[in-house]
């Protein structure tokens, strides 16, 4: 029997130091989201990052919590219930870190008679510390404990003409009624390091600004590629001028250089133009969470006036969103049916 596994990044059990840090834990101990040698990582995420960062870490989280806990899971959760609603299938919901575990979720499928079974990840981007550290994890948990289970991923959707239209009519949405003079779309950063760890030619991604323009096979693994892709179609699709629109990334830690422009700084360069009235849009996430919440909704507004700017919008993600998970499920009922995934 066919069956769906959708598994988002996972979040700390409580906005507390003790439960941020074993969830820091794992996911800086990845060594596809840090990946030096290990015992470099042990020295770096356990020695130096542990050491301050959940306490940090934490007081962030609180700011975002909700009743129910953290919107990241919350929302995620809206989400599969509306999607195994529109499907005759078993849905199950699994968590790259934290205690939703991809085993509990993979179990759940196979408790109730699921062999086959389609792997969503839910980010529309690859990159090898989103998309593949997911495939890669759900892999050696089934290869170990649901030997039977044959598991097919959902590719990245980011370009996918379905996508691209909800995600702009849910922009448009978030739009409505704001003024605005530029729209920033800001995505999550990665070092530099990876994009050139991922190139399987070795020698397209430069970084320079010019190969992410030049088709290659590259870009099925460049996320710079993917974002600045994903900003070209919604620009298309909703008929923005150019001058209206540019693309960021946020969220970088210390250390490596990360892709540039930062979204920090481009809040000050912003401002400092004459552009005033701000809409800010994250697109690398399918589910608001704390980089948008709080480093956007909330820090990115006290920046972006301290900077000078007047008015500003973070737009919400698609969330569980109707349409969204009207499209979600045509594609997991396409699979079923006729083992057909979306491009
Ligand atoms: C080396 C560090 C990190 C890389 C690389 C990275 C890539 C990456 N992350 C997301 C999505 C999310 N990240 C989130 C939180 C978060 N990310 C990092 C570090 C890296 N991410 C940290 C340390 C944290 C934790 C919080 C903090 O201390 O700042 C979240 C939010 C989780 C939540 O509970 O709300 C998401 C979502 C993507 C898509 C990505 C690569 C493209
Ligand atoms: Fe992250
Ligand atoms: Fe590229």
């Amino acid at each position: 029997m066919k069956g769906v596994l959708l598994v988002n990044l996972g979040s700390p059990d409580s906005p507390t130091p003790k439960d941020v840090k074993p969830y820091l834990d794992e996911f800086l101990m990845d060594g596809r989201v840090i990946d030096t040698p290990q015992w470099l990582r042990n020295i770096i995420v356990r020695g130096i990052i542990l050491q301050t960062r959940p306490k940090k870490s934490a007081e962030a989280y609180s700011k975002i919590w909700w009743e129910e806990g953290s919107p990241l899971i919350v929302i995620s959760e809206r989400f599969a219930e509306k999607v195994k609603n529109q499907t005759k299938m078993p849905v199950a919901l699994g968590m790259r870190y934290g205690s939703m575990s991809i085993k509990n979720a993979l179990q759940e499928l196979h408790d109730q008679g699921v062999n086959d079974v389609l792997l969503v990840p839910l980010y529309p981007h690859y990159a090898m510390s989103s998309f593949e550290t997911v495939v890669v994890k759900a892999m050696e948990v089934q290869a170990e404990n649901f030997p039977e289970i044959r598991l097919t991923t959902l590719p990245a959707f980011y370009k996918n003409e379905d996508y691209v239209k909800v995600l702009s009519d849910s922009i448009a949405n978030g739009l409505e009624g704001f003024d605005y003079d530029h729209i920033l779309f800001s995505y999550h950063g990665i070092p530099e390091r990876h994009i050139r760890k991922s190139d399987p030619t070795k020698f397209h991604c430069k970084i320079d600004g010019n190969c992410c323009k030049i088709n290659s096979v590259a870009h099925h693994t460049c996320y710079r590629h993917q974002c600045y892709d994903t900003t070209e179609l919604v620009k298309a699709q909703l008929n923005l001028p150019d001058e209206k629109v540019s693309s960021s990334f946020q969220s970088r830690l210390a250390g490596d250089p990360w892709l540039k422009p930062y979204t920090d700084f481009e809040f000050e360069r912003l401002a400092k133009e004459g552009k005033t009235r701000l809409a800010v849009i994250t697109p690398a996430f399918v589910s608001d969470c704390l980089e948008t919440l709080e480093e956007i909704a909330m820090e990115g507004e006290e920046q972006f006036k301290e900077a000078g700017g007047e008015s500003y919008k973070h737009i919400p993600c698609l969330n569980d969103n109707d349409a969204w998970v009207s499209l979600m499920a045509k594609w997991v009922n396409q699979w079923e049916a006729k083992e057909v995934l979306p491009v």
